[in-house]
């Protein structure tokens, strides 16, 4: 079911897209579904081109022919169509559950609005259930973690964080970085925590998406709706 609604979120969100525009192109199951549905448009004429946030929806993308470009070469985008692992009433997001939630970051900053995609199992009330990622260099690694620990532990939010993948075969993103993924429960502020956490030497980017989400298609047992931030 839930793999049904993210397709009728993604679908739905193929609205918004015009012949002529540039657009951000997300990362994860939901997007998928975008990429997808967008293949079918541009084989049927719709005239686009595409930035994707990943290896992953770039080869994808590539396989459907959507015409792909990089931020270097187009720098400002119409927008970007994205999934995401949380959504709060503000449309404040945690996202990186699949590890591209720096390049997700990059081009939804790129772009003059994001526009999200999800089941509606992704609405909370706070975020904060969802692991949040963080993303971190390799170098210094237990330096970076031991400054994590102590930001959260000075926002009063649990120390536990875990090395996406494990010691042995750490997960490595896009960018040749790696995971740490902080159980949190729910986050009081987090535009606080995200300014403090993108202080850190060591830490590339994390999962919070504040200010970055125009509106939300959302789909569940009643259809699809549009959110907006409360
Ligand atoms: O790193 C991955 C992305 O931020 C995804 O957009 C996010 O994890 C949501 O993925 P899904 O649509 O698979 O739930």
């Amino acid at each position: 079911m839930s793999d049904d609604w993210k397709r009728l979120a993604a679908e739905a969100a193929l609205d918004e897209v015009r012949s002529g525009m540039k657009i951000g192109i997300g990362t994860g199951s939901t997007a998928e579904h975008f990429v997808r549905a967008l293949g079918r448009a541009v084989a049927g004429g719709l005239d686009v081109v595409g930035v994707p946030t990943s290896e992953r929806t770039a080869a994808l993308a590539r396989e459907l022919g959507i015409r792909l470009a990089t931020l270097d070469e187009i720098p400002a985008l119409d927008l970007t169509i994205d999934g995401a692992d949380e959504i709060d009433p503000a449309l404040r997001l945690i996202k990186g559950g699949g590890g591209a939630h720096l390049r997700e970051k990059i081009v939804a900053a790129a772009s003059a609005t994001l526009i999200v995609i999800a089941d509606h199992t992704k609405l909370v009330p706070v975020l904060g259930k969802f692991p949040l990622p963080i993303e971190v260099v390799p170098f210094g690694l237990g330096a970076t973690r031991a400054a994590i620990e102590h930001v959260l532990a000075r926002h009063g939010l649990p120390v536990s964080l875990s090395l996406r993948g494990g010691a042995d075969h750490p997960f490595v993103t896009d960018g040749g970085h790696m995971i740490l993924d902080a159980a949190l429960g729910a986050i009081p502020d987090p535009a606080a925590l995200a300014a403090d956490l993108v202080a850190i030497p060591g830490v590339v980017e994390h999962g919070l998406f504040i200010g970055l989400a125009g509106k939300a298609y959302v789909a569940g047992p009643d259809g699809v709706r549009v959110v907006t931030a409360a």
